[in-house]
Protein backbone atom coordinates (compact mmCIF):
# COMPACT_ATOMS: atom_id res chain seq x y z
CA UNK A 1 0.00 0.00 0.00
CA UNK A 2 1.31 3.43 -0.75
CA UNK A 3 2.50 5.22 2.53
CA UNK A 4 1.46 9.25 2.85
CA UNK A 5 5.14 9.99 2.62
CA UNK A 6 5.07 8.56 -0.95
CA UNK A 7 2.22 10.66 -2.14
CA UNK A 8 2.62 13.31 -4.85
CA UNK A 9 2.18 17.15 -4.39
CA UNK A 10 -1.16 18.61 -4.94
CA UNK A 11 -1.03 19.00 -8.78
CA UNK A 12 -3.64 22.41 -8.85
CA UNK A 13 -5.81 20.66 -11.21
CA UNK A 14 -8.71 20.74 -8.96
CA UNK A 15 -8.88 16.76 -9.14
CA UNK A 16 -12.11 14.91 -7.31
CA UNK A 17 -10.13 12.30 -6.34
CA UNK A 18 -7.31 15.12 -4.54
CA UNK A 19 -4.28 13.67 -3.18
CA UNK A 20 -4.75 16.15 -0.66
CA UNK A 21 -7.87 14.21 0.73
CA UNK A 22 -5.27 11.39 2.02
CA UNK A 23 -2.74 13.74 3.04
CA UNK A 24 -4.02 16.61 5.02
CA UNK A 25 -8.02 16.63 4.93
CA UNK A 26 -9.05 17.65 8.36
CA UNK A 27 -11.49 14.73 10.21
CA UNK A 28 -14.65 16.64 11.47
CA UNK A 29 -14.48 18.76 14.81
CA UNK A 30 -18.12 18.25 15.92
CA UNK A 31 -21.26 16.29 15.93
CA UNK A 32 -22.95 17.99 13.21
CA UNK A 33 -22.09 17.02 9.94
CA UNK A 34 -19.90 19.20 7.80
CA UNK A 35 -20.78 20.99 4.74
CA UNK A 36 -16.89 20.38 3.40
CA UNK A 37 -16.76 16.92 2.68
CA UNK A 38 -14.02 16.80 0.29
CA UNK A 39 -15.74 17.24 -2.21
CA UNK A 40 -16.43 20.04 -3.94
CA UNK A 41 -19.32 22.69 -2.98
CA UNK A 42 -21.02 25.90 -4.28
CA UNK A 43 -20.49 28.79 -2.30
CA UNK A 44 -22.12 32.55 -3.64
CA UNK A 45 -19.84 35.30 -3.62
CA UNK A 46 -21.73 37.71 -1.05
CA UNK A 47 -19.15 40.73 -0.69
CA UNK A 48 -15.86 41.89 -2.16
CA UNK A 49 -14.26 44.61 -0.23
CA UNK A 50 -10.73 46.22 -1.51
CA UNK A 51 -8.20 46.43 1.25
CA UNK A 52 -4.95 46.91 -0.30
CA UNK A 53 -3.87 47.77 -3.91
CA UNK A 54 -3.75 44.12 -4.77
CA UNK A 55 -5.77 42.39 -1.91
CA UNK A 56 -9.21 41.84 -1.64
CA UNK A 57 -11.57 40.47 1.05
CA UNK A 58 -14.39 37.98 -0.41
CA UNK A 59 -17.16 36.41 1.41
CA UNK A 60 -18.33 33.18 0.30
CA UNK A 61 -22.12 31.90 1.36
CA UNK A 62 -22.83 28.10 0.64
CA UNK A 63 -25.27 28.00 -2.36
CA UNK A 64 -26.66 24.87 -1.34
CA UNK A 65 -30.02 24.00 -0.51
CA UNK A 66 -30.55 20.16 0.43
CA UNK A 67 -28.08 20.53 3.28
CA UNK A 68 -30.21 22.19 6.28
CA UNK A 69 -29.05 19.58 8.60
CA UNK A 70 -25.64 20.61 8.48
CA UNK A 71 -22.83 23.30 9.50
CA UNK A 72 -19.98 24.69 7.89
CA UNK A 73 -17.32 23.79 10.16
CA UNK A 74 -13.85 25.21 9.11
CA UNK A 75 -11.24 25.07 12.12
CA UNK A 76 -8.79 28.19 12.47
CA UNK A 77 -5.51 27.88 10.62
CA UNK A 78 -6.94 25.56 7.82
CA UNK A 79 -7.27 26.43 4.43
CA UNK A 80 -9.79 25.52 1.59
CA UNK A 81 -9.28 24.63 -2.00
CA UNK A 82 -10.88 26.90 -4.59
CA UNK A 83 -11.31 25.61 -8.40
CA UNK A 84 -12.01 26.79 -11.70
CA UNK A 85 -12.78 26.06 -15.16
CA UNK A 86 -9.56 26.40 -17.19
CA UNK A 87 -12.21 28.11 -20.00
CA UNK A 88 -13.23 30.49 -17.03
CA UNK A 89 -12.04 33.16 -19.63
CA UNK A 90 -14.59 31.96 -22.14
CA UNK A 91 -17.73 33.35 -19.76
CA UNK A 92 -16.14 36.88 -21.01
CA UNK A 93 -17.83 38.01 -17.31
CA UNK A 94 -17.28 41.83 -17.23
CA UNK A 95 -14.96 43.14 -14.72
CA UNK A 96 -16.73 44.31 -11.80
CA UNK A 97 -15.43 48.24 -11.01
CA UNK A 98 -13.95 47.06 -7.59
CA UNK A 99 -11.43 45.19 -10.04
CA UNK A 100 -10.35 47.86 -13.08
CA UNK A 101 -7.74 49.73 -10.68
CA UNK A 102 -5.86 46.92 -9.99
CA UNK A 103 -5.88 45.42 -13.57
CA UNK A 104 -4.89 49.10 -15.18
CA UNK A 105 -2.05 48.86 -13.07
CA UNK A 106 -0.44 45.29 -14.32
CA UNK A 107 1.77 45.10 -16.75
CA UNK A 108 -0.24 42.16 -19.34
CA UNK A 109 2.30 39.26 -20.04
CA UNK A 110 1.90 36.68 -21.62
CA UNK A 111 1.95 33.28 -19.94
CA UNK A 112 4.88 31.55 -20.47
CA UNK A 113 5.81 28.17 -19.69
CA UNK A 114 4.62 27.79 -15.80
CA UNK A 115 6.12 24.32 -14.79
CA UNK A 116 3.12 21.91 -13.49
CA UNK A 117 3.61 19.11 -10.98
CA UNK A 118 2.03 15.76 -12.87
CA UNK A 119 -1.49 15.45 -12.57
CA UNK A 120 -2.04 12.99 -9.44
CA UNK A 121 -5.77 11.83 -10.77
CA UNK A 122 -5.06 10.52 -14.17
CA UNK A 123 -8.60 9.54 -14.58
CA UNK A 124 -10.50 13.02 -13.88
CA UNK A 125 -10.57 15.34 -17.46
CA UNK A 126 -8.36 18.43 -17.23
CA UNK A 127 -11.11 20.70 -17.05
CA UNK A 128 -9.77 22.86 -14.08
CA UNK A 129 -7.22 24.34 -11.90
CA UNK A 130 -7.35 24.63 -8.22
CA UNK A 131 -5.07 27.10 -5.23
CA UNK A 132 -5.53 26.83 -1.47
CA UNK A 133 -6.92 30.37 0.57
CA UNK A 134 -7.07 30.88 3.85
CA UNK A 135 -10.16 31.65 5.48
CA UNK A 136 -9.72 34.58 8.25
CA UNK A 137 -13.26 34.25 9.38
CA UNK A 138 -15.80 31.46 9.82
CA UNK A 139 -19.88 32.11 10.56
CA UNK A 140 -20.61 29.06 11.17
CA UNK A 141 -24.37 29.72 11.21
CA UNK A 142 -24.64 31.70 8.35
CA UNK A 143 -22.65 28.58 6.42
CA UNK A 144 -19.98 31.78 4.80
CA UNK A 145 -16.52 32.35 5.49
CA UNK A 146 -14.33 35.03 4.44
CA UNK A 147 -10.99 35.10 2.73
CA UNK A 148 -8.34 37.93 1.89
CA UNK A 149 -6.74 37.27 -1.92
CA UNK A 150 -2.91 38.99 -3.00
CA UNK A 151 -3.80 39.38 -6.77
CA UNK A 152 -0.57 37.99 -8.43
CA UNK A 153 0.67 40.05 -11.76
CA UNK A 154 -0.10 36.79 -14.45
CA UNK A 155 -1.99 34.71 -12.06
CA UNK A 156 -4.18 32.03 -13.02
CA UNK A 157 -6.91 32.11 -10.36
CA UNK A 158 -6.14 36.16 -9.51
CA UNK A 159 -7.45 36.72 -12.91
CA UNK A 160 -10.61 34.51 -12.18
CA UNK A 161 -10.86 36.76 -9.07
CA UNK A 162 -11.40 39.48 -11.05
CA UNK A 163 -14.05 37.82 -12.72
CA UNK A 164 -16.15 37.49 -9.89
CA UNK A 165 -18.72 39.67 -8.28
CA UNK A 166 -21.43 39.35 -5.94
CA UNK A 167 -23.93 36.71 -6.74
CA UNK A 168 -21.08 34.21 -9.06
CA UNK A 169 -21.34 31.34 -7.62
CA UNK A 170 -17.71 29.56 -7.08
CA UNK A 171 -16.68 26.07 -5.80
CA UNK A 172 -14.58 24.78 -2.82
CA UNK A 173 -13.48 21.80 -1.04
CA UNK A 174 -11.57 20.93 2.02
CA UNK A 175 -11.04 21.08 4.80
CA UNK A 176 -6.84 20.54 4.84
CA UNK A 177 -3.87 21.79 6.73
CA UNK A 178 -1.73 20.28 9.67
CA UNK A 179 -2.06 22.33 12.68
CA UNK A 180 -4.62 21.71 15.00
CA UNK A 181 -5.54 24.29 17.57
CA UNK A 182 -5.29 23.07 21.58
CA UNK A 183 -7.34 25.27 24.05
CA UNK A 184 -4.56 26.60 26.41
CA UNK A 185 -2.15 24.04 24.90
CA UNK A 186 0.55 26.16 25.96
CA UNK A 187 0.73 29.29 27.50
CA UNK A 188 2.03 31.73 25.71
CA UNK A 189 1.85 31.90 21.46
CA UNK A 190 3.76 34.34 19.57
CA UNK A 191 2.80 34.41 15.75
CA UNK A 192 5.06 35.77 13.00
CA UNK A 193 3.07 36.87 9.66
CA UNK A 194 3.95 38.78 6.68
CA UNK A 195 1.68 40.44 3.83
CA UNK A 196 -1.23 38.07 3.08
CA UNK A 197 0.60 35.38 5.52
CA UNK A 198 -1.32 37.06 8.49
CA UNK A 199 -4.48 34.86 7.71
CA UNK A 200 -3.93 31.56 9.09
CA UNK A 201 -2.19 33.19 12.18
CA UNK A 202 -5.02 35.79 12.59
CA UNK A 203 -7.43 33.39 12.17
CA UNK A 204 -5.69 31.52 14.99
CA UNK A 205 -5.24 34.13 17.48
CA UNK A 206 -9.25 35.94 16.37
CA UNK A 207 -10.01 32.28 17.32
CA UNK A 208 -8.65 32.21 21.03
CA UNK A 209 -9.94 36.06 21.56
CA UNK A 210 -13.73 34.87 21.34
CA UNK A 211 -13.23 31.46 23.24
CA UNK A 212 -13.76 32.74 27.00
CA UNK A 213 -12.07 29.65 28.00
CA UNK A 214 -8.86 30.08 26.21
CA UNK A 215 -6.44 32.22 28.55
CA UNK A 216 -3.42 32.00 26.14
CA UNK A 217 -1.47 34.65 25.92
CA UNK A 218 -0.56 35.87 22.02
CA UNK A 219 1.59 38.04 20.31
CA UNK A 220 1.38 38.94 16.78
CA UNK A 221 4.53 40.25 15.01
CA UNK A 222 3.46 41.26 11.52
CA UNK A 223 5.25 42.31 8.07
CA UNK A 224 4.59 44.85 5.63
CA UNK A 225 6.28 47.06 3.30
CA UNK A 226 4.21 50.16 3.82
CA UNK A 227 1.37 51.43 5.90
CA UNK A 228 -1.04 50.83 3.10
CA UNK A 229 -0.35 47.53 2.96
CA UNK A 230 -1.50 46.70 6.39
CA UNK A 231 -4.07 43.99 6.18
CA UNK A 232 -6.70 44.00 9.12
CA UNK A 233 -5.65 47.21 10.53
CA UNK A 234 -8.77 48.07 13.07
CA UNK A 235 -9.49 44.67 13.63
CA UNK A 236 -5.99 44.31 15.13
CA UNK A 237 -6.49 47.48 17.10
CA UNK A 238 -9.62 45.92 18.30
CA UNK A 239 -8.06 42.62 19.49
CA UNK A 240 -5.26 45.06 20.88
CA UNK A 241 -8.11 45.74 23.68
CA UNK A 242 -7.92 42.00 25.03
CA UNK A 243 -5.93 41.55 28.09
CA UNK A 244 -3.98 38.94 26.62
CA UNK A 245 -3.26 40.11 23.17
CA UNK A 246 -0.34 42.19 22.01
CA UNK A 247 1.25 42.80 18.42
CA UNK A 248 3.51 44.83 16.80
CA UNK A 249 3.42 46.14 13.07
CA UNK A 250 6.98 46.80 11.02
CA UNK A 251 6.90 48.11 8.25
CA UNK A 252 9.95 47.67 5.95
CA UNK A 253 9.59 50.00 2.97
CA UNK A 254 7.59 52.97 4.32
CA UNK A 255 8.91 56.16 2.48
CA UNK A 256 10.60 58.48 4.93
CA UNK A 257 11.39 62.09 4.89
CA UNK A 258 12.70 62.64 8.66
CA UNK A 259 15.51 61.15 10.06
CA UNK A 260 13.38 58.75 11.75
CA UNK A 261 14.38 55.72 9.99
CA UNK A 262 17.91 55.65 12.01
CA UNK A 263 16.26 56.16 15.21
CA UNK A 264 13.77 53.23 14.75
CA UNK A 265 11.22 55.69 14.96
CA UNK A 266 9.71 57.96 12.95
CA UNK A 267 7.95 61.62 13.14
CA UNK A 268 6.12 60.99 9.64
CA UNK A 269 4.88 57.85 10.20
CA UNK A 270 3.64 59.09 13.57
CA UNK A 271 1.22 61.42 12.14
CA UNK A 272 -0.60 58.96 10.25
CA UNK A 273 -1.01 56.51 12.84
CA UNK A 274 -3.64 56.35 16.14
CA UNK A 275 -2.14 56.93 19.30
CA UNK A 276 -0.58 53.86 20.25
CA UNK A 277 -0.46 51.87 17.63
CA UNK A 278 2.06 49.66 17.83
CA UNK A 279 3.88 50.49 14.49
CA UNK A 280 7.16 50.78 13.69
CA UNK A 281 8.96 51.77 10.24
CA UNK A 282 11.58 49.87 9.88
CA UNK A 283 12.40 45.97 9.05
CA UNK A 284 11.45 43.18 11.94
CA UNK A 285 15.23 42.60 12.58
CA UNK A 286 16.59 39.56 14.61
CA UNK A 287 16.78 41.76 17.71
CA UNK A 288 12.58 42.42 17.72
CA UNK A 289 12.47 38.89 17.76
CA UNK A 290 14.60 37.93 20.40
CA UNK A 291 13.23 41.32 22.83
CA UNK A 292 9.99 39.39 22.61
CA UNK A 293 10.86 35.60 22.68
CA UNK A 294 13.42 36.11 25.94
CA UNK A 295 10.47 37.24 27.80
CA UNK A 296 8.68 33.90 27.00
CA UNK A 297 11.39 31.37 27.76
CA UNK A 298 10.31 30.56 31.29
CA UNK A 299 6.57 29.53 30.24
CA UNK A 300 5.36 27.46 27.66
CA UNK A 301 5.12 28.98 24.50
CA UNK A 302 4.84 27.79 20.45
CA UNK A 303 5.84 29.65 17.51
CA UNK A 304 3.33 30.08 14.61
CA UNK A 305 4.85 31.54 10.97
CA UNK A 306 3.61 32.12 7.66
CA UNK A 307 4.99 34.30 5.06
CA UNK A 308 7.05 34.18 1.79
CA UNK A 309 10.21 31.95 1.41
CA UNK A 310 12.80 34.80 2.67
CA UNK A 311 10.72 35.71 5.10
CA UNK A 312 10.49 32.07 6.85
CA UNK A 313 13.86 31.03 6.51
CA UNK A 314 14.97 34.36 8.56
CA UNK A 315 12.16 34.21 11.22
CA UNK A 316 13.40 30.14 11.47
CA UNK A 317 17.31 31.34 11.42
CA UNK A 318 16.20 33.89 14.92
CA UNK A 319 14.14 31.26 16.65
CA UNK A 320 16.66 28.28 15.99
CA UNK A 321 19.45 30.24 17.04
CA UNK A 322 17.32 30.90 20.37
CA UNK A 323 17.08 27.23 21.13
CA UNK A 324 13.48 27.33 19.70
CA UNK A 325 12.28 23.76 18.13
CA UNK A 326 8.44 24.06 19.12
CA UNK A 327 7.64 25.94 15.53
CA UNK A 328 5.26 25.47 13.20
CA UNK A 329 5.56 26.86 9.36
CA UNK A 330 1.75 27.16 7.71
C1 LIG B 1 -1.72 26.50 2.28
C2 LIG B 1 -1.81 27.76 1.45
C3 LIG B 1 -2.71 28.74 1.81
C4 LIG B 1 -2.81 29.92 1.04
N1 LIG B 1 -3.70 30.90 1.44
C5 LIG B 1 -3.77 32.06 0.71
C6 LIG B 1 -4.66 33.12 1.11
O1 LIG B 1 -5.41 33.02 2.10
N2 LIG B 1 -4.69 34.24 0.35
C7 LIG B 1 -3.88 34.39 -0.78
O2 LIG B 1 -3.94 35.43 -1.42
N3 LIG B 1 -3.05 33.39 -1.16
C8 LIG B 1 -2.98 32.24 -0.47
N4 LIG B 1 -2.15 31.24 -0.90
C9 LIG B 1 -1.50 31.38 -2.22
C10 LIG B 1 -2.52 30.96 -3.33
O3 LIG B 1 -2.85 29.60 -3.17
C11 LIG B 1 -2.00 31.15 -4.77
O4 LIG B 1 -0.75 30.57 -4.88
C12 LIG B 1 -1.94 32.61 -5.16
O5 LIG B 1 -3.23 33.21 -5.10
C13 LIG B 1 -1.42 32.74 -6.62
O6 LIG B 1 -2.18 31.93 -7.45
P1 LIG B 1 -2.38 32.29 -8.98
O7 LIG B 1 -3.11 31.17 -9.62
O8 LIG B 1 -2.99 33.66 -9.13
O9 LIG B 1 -0.91 32.36 -9.53
P2 LIG B 1 -0.15 31.21 -10.39
O10 LIG B 1 -0.78 31.10 -11.73
O11 LIG B 1 -0.08 29.97 -9.57
O12 LIG B 1 1.25 31.85 -10.52
C14 LIG B 1 2.14 31.82 -9.40
C15 LIG B 1 3.12 32.96 -9.53
O13 LIG B 1 3.84 32.87 -10.75
C16 LIG B 1 3.70 34.08 -11.48
N5 LIG B 1 3.54 33.81 -12.93
C17 LIG B 1 2.50 33.25 -13.53
N6 LIG B 1 2.70 33.20 -14.85
C18 LIG B 1 3.93 33.70 -15.09
C19 LIG B 1 4.72 33.93 -16.25
N7 LIG B 1 4.31 33.65 -17.46
N8 LIG B 1 5.94 34.46 -16.09
C20 LIG B 1 6.39 34.78 -14.86
N9 LIG B 1 5.69 34.61 -13.74
C21 LIG B 1 4.46 34.09 -13.86
C22 LIG B 1 2.47 34.77 -10.97
O14 LIG B 1 2.60 36.17 -11.03
C23 LIG B 1 2.43 34.33 -9.54
O15 LIG B 1 3.19 35.20 -8.74
C24 LIG B 1 -2.02 30.09 -0.12
C25 LIG B 1 -1.08 29.10 -0.48
C26 LIG B 1 -0.97 27.96 0.31
C27 LIG B 1 0.06 26.92 -0.10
Amino acid sequence: MESDIDLPECCGSGCTNCVLDRKTAKPPTSDAPNILDNSYRAFQCTSIIKCTANTFQFRFRYAGTHDSDKQLSIPPGSHLMLRAERGFRDARRPVAKIFEQWRRGIEVRPRGHVPRVEKYDKAERDLYFSRPYTPIRVDREGKAFEVLVKLETGGEMSEYFTTLDVGVVTEWKGVYGGFSWVRNGWKNVVGFGQGVGLAPIYSIMAGVLDDEEDETRLHLLYCCRDLDGVLMRSDMQAMGKYWNFGYSIYLSRESCSCEGKLARSCKCLSSRIKYNEPIFNHRLEEVDIENVLKKLVNGSFHVLICGNESFTKFVEGCVTRLGISDYYKF
